[in-house]
């Protein structure tokens, strides 16, 4: 059965999923068993859309290719006009079994009308290199020909763990198989998966990434005070306007009491909000000797200064839960894993692609490895954001896609940090992913061309809907 992808659905690389099948083979299912729920899952999401349309179903040489004869066999038995168009000749194992049973109309891929449906069965995890020449020619005359297209697991073409484009298509509905994989919600593939929708087929998994979920939130305690409820201190910079939209989303993230640690001047930013006067690194660090912080944000327009380095210096000595954002995480720049690794507080980093890469460098993994693996080196929690946020650091990795594109906007990231804040020092370490949760809806409910500022009036009803 076909599902619209459920809250906290895992994410499987190629090699996981490759294990998992294998788990299910060693169980004593038949690979052809496999198959043929796949191609079942894949002919019942066809009939959805093709009506009463002729379709063409593209063969690939591997497994993929298997699912895709199956798919055409059981369009047939419905009665629908499907032709296959193969690349390949003889296959092996199951693969191969599923296309002597297909005795329907069947092309070479190069040679292949336009149908007004077509499904995408060339290659699915086992891409192992670019797509080239005629095969990329065809396939992409043949999806841009036809009125609706479906891919079998994925587009033909995307790299499974990075969503690296090797020379896919896009696609209007991909049928993933099994499970979700990285290619699903990364880089590329955002765009060239079309509507995914997710086929259980029978499959145990156990995940080691999930695709984030809303979080079940609680109201506060009949009890709670101001400061039970979460306090949190931004420390404002030379930009100040960037750390006071970190405030005031922390306020609506539903902490108890925000201090803004800086110029010490009310005269912007919601009454609720309390300034403090914070001269230097030597304030801050007097200012932070109170064990009623239950979370301390830095980065938004703290600036590249000397003043700056030094108040970093006090946030990074104080035993608070951090948030280290924007400048913070560029001030550190290479030296961030050394410094993270040896503080003993709970640090969190919400670096973008560009902080992430001063950081840690920049090489051909995938966003997902490249996230955990930093996370583990320092020690910390990292929020590596983008249209597809990873969250490396916590007991399971989480890939989170905000839904709206409209976020592209400046200020979006500092609202991110003051709610991280919020949540951490309402919640703990796992208020993190619900942050991203609750940022990615706010930005929903805000919709099209808001200002970074218009986003946080939003996060109450977000928080709201999760109680
Ligand atoms: N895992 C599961 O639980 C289940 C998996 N299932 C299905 O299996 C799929 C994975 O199948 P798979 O491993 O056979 O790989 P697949 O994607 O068909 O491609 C491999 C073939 O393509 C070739 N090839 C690669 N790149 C190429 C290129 N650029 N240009 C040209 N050729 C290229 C490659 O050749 P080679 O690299 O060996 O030279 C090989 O022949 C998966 O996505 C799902 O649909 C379901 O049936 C049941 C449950
Ligand atoms: N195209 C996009 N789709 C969805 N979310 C996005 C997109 N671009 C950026 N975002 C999100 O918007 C925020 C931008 O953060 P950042 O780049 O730090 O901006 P700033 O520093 O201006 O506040 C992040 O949460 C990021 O995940
Ligand atoms: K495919």
């Amino acid at each position: 059965m076909t599902l619209r992808i459920p809250p906290g659905t895992p994410v499987l690389t190629a090699q996981a999923m490759r294990d998992a099948e294998q788990a299910c083979f060693d169980k004593g299912v038949a690979q052809g068993e496999l198959m043929e729920r796949a191609g079942a899952a894949v002919a019942q999401a066809a009939l959805r859309f093709a009506m009463d349309r002729s379709i063409l179903v593209l063969a690939g040489p591997g497994n993929n290719g298997g699912d895709a004869y199956v798919a055409a066999r059981l369009l047939a038995e419905r009665g629908h006009d499907v032709t296959v168009a193969a690349l390949g000749g003889k296959r092996d194992g199951a693969a191969e079994e599923m296309r002597q049973r297909w005795t329907g109309n069947t092309v070479p891929l190069e040679q292949a009308e336009p149908r007004a449906v077509l499904i995408d069965g060339l290659f699915g995890t086992g891409m192992s290199r670019p797509i080239e020449g005629a095969v990329k020619a065809a396939l992409h005359r043949l999806v841009a020909a036809a009125q609706f297209s479906l891919a079998i697991d994925l587009p033909s073409g995307l790299d499974t763990d990075s969503g690296g484009d090797m020379g896919a298509a896009r696609v209007d509905v991909t049928v993933a198989l099994g499970s979700l994989k990285p290619a699903h919600l990364l880089g590329y593939g955002l765009e060239r998966c079309g509507h995914v929708l997710l086929a259980d087929i029978g499959i145990p998994i156990s995940p080691e990434v999930v695709k984030l979920a809303r979080p079940r939130l609680t109201p506060p305690a009949p009890d709670a005070h101001k400061y039970s409820r979460g306090m949190v201190v931004v420390v404002e910079g030379e930009m100040p306007g960037a750390s006071r939209l970190a405030a005031r989303a922390a306020l609506h993230g539903g902490a108890g009491y925000v201090l803004l640690a800086g110029t010490g001047s009310a005269d912007a930013g919601p009454d609720a909000l309390v300034h403090a006067r914070v001269d230097d690194a030597k304030a801050l660090h007097d200012l932070l000797d109170d064990a009623r912080v239950g979370a301390v944000v830095i980065g938004p327009g703290l600036g590249r200064s000397e003043a700056a380095r030094a108040k970093l210096e006090a946030v990074l000595a104080a035993p608070h839960p951090t948030v280290f954002d924007g400048d913070a995480l560029t001030l550190l720049g290479e030296g961030a894993t050394q410094c993270f690794a040896k503080r003993d507080a709970v640090s969190i980093l919400t670096p973008h692609a560009g902080e992430f890469a001063r950081m840690f460098g920049k090489n051909g993994r995938g966003k997902i490895e490249r996230t955990r693996d930093a996370a583990a080196d320092c020690g910390a929690v990292i929020v590596h954001k983008g249209p597809d946020t990873v969250i490396g650091g916590l007991t399971q990795l989480t890939v989170a896609n905000a839904g709206t594109a409209w976020l592209s906007t400046a200020g979006t990231g500092d609202i991110l940090a003051g709610l991280v804040g919020a949540r951490l020092a309402v919640e703990g370490r796992c208020g993190v992913c619900h942050a991203v949760w609750l940022h990615g809806r706010a930005a929903e409910l805000a919709g099209a061309a808001f200002a970074a500022d218009r986003l946080i009036r939003h996060i109450p009803q977000a928080i709201e809907e999760c109680l």
